[in-house]
């Protein structure tokens, strides 16, 4: 599908994505860069990439480059290949919020260069290199936010994350980071609070230590990267201020209702929101 696929930043979703390129045999060769020198060696030494690249000039070659580093690194790395990449090459990022990276990008981009973005909806609490496994994508959906019509580059990346086993959709970059911030970013902000909640209690009492499966079920992502979920919370800065407000509100009408002693109400909702979930395909 490619001659020479570059990708930046190996880190689980850059170095999975190596695997599964690798996989369905999607580039004669890829090349990685990485700016923590550790992750570059590891990603070389887990063959998640071909050759390593000291530098961007090295992308020059690329038709295909990923940027996946953290979102507030993203746009300063997607301006700097601009400059170096040749002719007819597609640059995807993958970052988690759109609007604002595209905002910082839209004006740099190229005549002769197509950019791309998009969201795997792919991943897990783990990161960096080691973290990496080619089965990541298989059957999980990708998001395109096309900067303006879907043309051919969009079609080609529509292929291309087919390839890799993703059910493709496009979405408009401000519906994206707005529905994100409910079923995504709120989730991750509410479990790393809740984690805290029980950390202060533990410090005064070991009892709070012995914990069941519902809270681990509930927490796992509180063990997700800091960098990555501060440049997401802060990016998507007024929906996240909006949905938390709104789970606040929700939590109140819950803390009412055990307050007032009212039963049936309790049910009722309770009720509802169960049905609702058993039918929510997740
Ligand atoms: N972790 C997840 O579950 C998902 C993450 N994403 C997005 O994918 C992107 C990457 O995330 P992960 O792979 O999870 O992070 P990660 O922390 O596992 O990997 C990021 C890699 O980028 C490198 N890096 C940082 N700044 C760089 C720079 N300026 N130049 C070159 N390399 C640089 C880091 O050293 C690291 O190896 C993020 O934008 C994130 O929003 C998207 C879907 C899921
Ligand atoms: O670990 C999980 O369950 C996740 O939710 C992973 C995840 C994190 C960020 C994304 O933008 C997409 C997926």
């Amino acid at each position: 599908m490619f001659n020479t696929i570059g990708i930046v930043g190996l880190g689980l979703i850059g170095g999975s994505l190596g695997l599964a390129i690798k996989h369905k045999k999607l580039s004669k060769i890829i090349i990685g860069y990485d700016n923590n020198q550790e992750n570059l060696d590891d990603a070389l030494n887990l063959e998640l990439i071909d050759i390593g690249a000291n530098s961007y000039k090295s992308f020059s070659i690329c038709d295909f480059v990923i940027v996946s580093v953290p979102p507030s690194q993203t746009a300063h790395v997607v301006i700097k290949l601009f400059e170096v990449l040749k002719e007819n090459t597609i640059v995807i990022d993958v970052a988690s919020i759109k609007k604002p990276i595209i905002d910082s990008i839209k004006n740099y981009i190229p005549k002769t260069i197509a950019y791309v973005p998009t969201h795997p909806i792919a991943g897990t609490e783990n990161f960096g290199p080691k973290s990496a496994f080619r089965q990541l994508f298989d059957d999980k959906y990708f998001i395109i936010t096309p900067i303006n019509n879907i043309s051919f580059a969009e079609k080609k990346v529509e292929e291309f994350a087919k390839t890799i086993n993703m059910k493709v959709k496009y979405m408009d970059a401000d519906k994206h980071d707005k529905v994100f911030a409910y079923v995504s970013h709120l989730p991750h902000a509410i479990a790393y609070s809740l984690v805290n909640l029980i950390r202060q209690k533990k410090e005064d009492d070991e009892a709070y230590g012995f914990i069941g499966g519902g809270f681990k079920d509930f927490t796992r992502i509180a063990k997700s990267n800091e960098k990555m979920w501060c440049d997401i919370f802060l990016l998507n800065q007024s929906n996240m201020i909006n949905a938390i407000d709104e789970y606040i509100q929700n939590l109140l009408i819950l803390k009412d209702a055990i307050k007032n002693n009212e039963e049936q109400e309790l049910i009722q909702i309770l009720k509802n929101i169960r049905l609702f979930k058993e039918n929510l395909d997740v």
